[in-house]
């Protein structure tokens, strides 16, 4: 038996390369399933689905190539923000943070998200997955099961721990190598505070009240391994496996309640593409409800209001809206350290009150200083580094509004960040522990000082915490799974009141996960993947 040639061999690059370009230059008048967005959930259905040869599957992607330094070095990951692979997403005005409206970046682009994020592997609590199964009154959304389904996906490469990690699957995780003197320190400050650590964050830190870790990223040789190139890339020489991209899904086409295929823009022309078995929609937490809206599934006072003619009344497409909150708190460094990596190696996770049993705060530390855009005028350090403070369970809850029929235009985006007085005071514990952890003497020998906030009266904190808050770019929650009246989804992930279409993204989660999403975005994807295998005897 010869043995698989790797998919970065030139050979395999060139006949990928010569394969795509000729499914693409022909595209067929129908598929069995049309897949919309090539980003981290949508990847991983892909590629379950074109592992049955006889399955014809099109994955359709608005943005273009990922083959670019600036994807593949993971340094760079902030030189997407902004640019043609950032959909470049701006909130309303919010009264609470002060009347900041805030950029919600999110990935345009094979592999989306997880071709401009950060790297950072993180699975989600046990609680998450346990609150997913009751509101999909589904165990298949239960801990364990997923457990099993990470143990199968993942290419493991830290210390041993068969009961949570396997080896081999396609997505290549390892913790971060050689960190920065930095990302101890803070394991360091964390032992001083009695907060546990541990060899990685995705195993039993996630079961318990939580911890610190260093991180566990997708990057492989020095490169970043997005969830395309994980799962998609492998396959791009199949037979069965278009992947158009520069295609802009508009609307969903009916017969019926019976979808039949999808509207899109492509070089300019508008097309209709056939969708013989299903449409599965991954287009990420913002542009899968707005696709759903102009298709006429929605709340029906919202597309009355716009003039769309109601298909589905389903008030809970748009609302819902979560997103982990965050609060930079930054010291200078005593000499200036170098970013390693991404620039993000090591991790916390823990309490705001103590009677918690499971963490309701999020740190990510960054290695090099990171203000908002109000918070850098308050005298940001050549040389630091920033802990992103964060709530990981907000109460908050935002919403996304059309503002016209025209799919051209720009949502309306409430995300109403720190709206619940409950969050602003997690968000006081979060700043005040996080001031505890920077200020520990295991930073001592490599900071110089707090840079921001340092000691605030109570009043003044507030203040500070509505202007540091930024999005961790984690919003999700949008077509949420579950069995009441604001579902829009049930356990199998299929739409209520249509045929043929399901929802395979960030949008279905209930509540947003205990930590960064595109790992429980993978795993949405092998959900839906499972089902519709089951359902077309694939
Ligand atoms: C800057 C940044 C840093 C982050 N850091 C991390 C991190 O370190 N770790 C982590 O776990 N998570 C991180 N995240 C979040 C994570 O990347 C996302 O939660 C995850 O990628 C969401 O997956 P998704 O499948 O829901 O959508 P996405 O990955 O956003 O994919 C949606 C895809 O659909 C495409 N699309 C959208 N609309 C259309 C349309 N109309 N027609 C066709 N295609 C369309 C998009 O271009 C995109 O490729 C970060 C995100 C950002 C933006």
């Amino acid at each position: 038996m010869t043995q698989a040639q790797p998919t970065s061999h030139p050979d395999f690059l060139r006949r990928a390369a010569e394969n795509q370009a000729r499914l693409t230059a022909d595209l067929e008048p129908a598929y069995d399933f049309v897949v919309c967005g090539a980003g981290s959930s949508g990847s991983v259905v892909a590629r379950r689905l074109a592992e049955n040869a006889a399955a014809q599957v099109l994955l359709v992607e608005a943005g273009g190539s990922d083959d670019d330094e600036s994807v593949l070095n993971p340094a760079l990951w902030p030189t997407n923000l902004g640019s043609e692979r950032d959909w470049g997403f701006t909130a309303e005005p919010n009264p609470h943070l002060n009347g900041r409206a805030l950029s919600m970046a999110m990935g345009k682009g094979l592999g989306g998200g997880s071709s401009i994020n950060v790297m950072v592997w993180a699975r989600g609590h046990r609680n998450d997955w346990e609150h997913f199964a009751a509101e999909a009154g589904d165990p298949s959304w239960s801990y364990q099961n997923v457990l099993d389904i990470y143990r199968r996906i993942e290419n493991w490469q830290g210390a041993p721990d068969p009961g949570h990690r396997g080896t081999g699957g396609p997505v290549w995780v390892q913790p971060a190598a050689d960190p920065s003197p930095i990302a101890h320190a803070l394991l360091d400050a964390a032992g001083e505070l009695g907060i546990p650590t541990y060899d990685s964050p995705n195993g039993a830190m996630m079961e318990n009240e939580g911890g610190a870790a260093i991180s566990d990223m997708l990057v492989r040789d020095g490169r970043r391994q997005s969830l395309f190139r994980a799962y998609v890339q492998p396959y791009l020489d199949r037979p069965n496996l278009t992947v158009l991209t520069g295609a802009t899904v508009e609307r969903i086409a009916f017969d019926g309640n019976r979808v039949v295929g999808v509207d899109l823009i492509h070089g300019g022309e508008r097309k209709r593409i056939g969708a013989r078995h299903e449409v599965v929609l991954s287009m990420g937490a913002m542009q899968t409800p707005k696709v759903l809206m102009h298709s006429g599934i929605g709340d029906e006072a919202e597309l009355r209001r716009v003039g769309i003619p109601v298909r589905q009344h389903l008030p809970g497409v748009g609302a819902n809206l979560q997103d982990h909150v965050s609060f930079g708190c930054t010291w200078e460094y005593a000499e200036p350290i170098a970013p390693r990596n991404s620039g993000s190696e090591a991790t916390l996770y823990w309490k705001s009150r103590p009677e918690l049993t499971a963490p309701d705060l999020l740190f990510c530390q960054v290695e090099f200083p990171v203000p908002s855009e109000r918070t850098a005028s308050r005298g940001v350090p050549e040389h630091g580094w920033t802990m992103f403070a964060g709530l990981a369970q907000p109460h908050s809850r935002g919403r996304l509004r059309l503002r016209s029929d025209d799919p051209a235009a720009a949502l309306q985006i409430d995300a109403n960040m720190l709206s619940e007085p409950a969050d602003m005071t997690a968000a006081l514990a979060c700043v005040e522990l996080c001031r505890e952890i920077g200020n520990a003497q295991a930073f001592r020998p490599l900071v110089r000082g707090e840079a921001m906030p340092g000691h605030l009266s109570r009043d003044a904190l507030k203040d500070y915490v509505r202007d540091a808050a930024v999005t961790y770019w984690h919003q999700t929650c949008t077509a949420k799974m579950g069995r009441d009246s604001m579902s829009v989804v049930d356990g199998a992930l299929c739409v209520y009141g249509i045929h043929g279409l399901r929802i395979a993204d960030g949008s279905i989660m209930p509540r947003v996960t205990t930590g960064n999403t595109q790992a429980p975005c993978a795993i949405i994807g092998e959900q839906a993947a499972a089902r519709l295998r089951a359902t077309h005897q694939l």
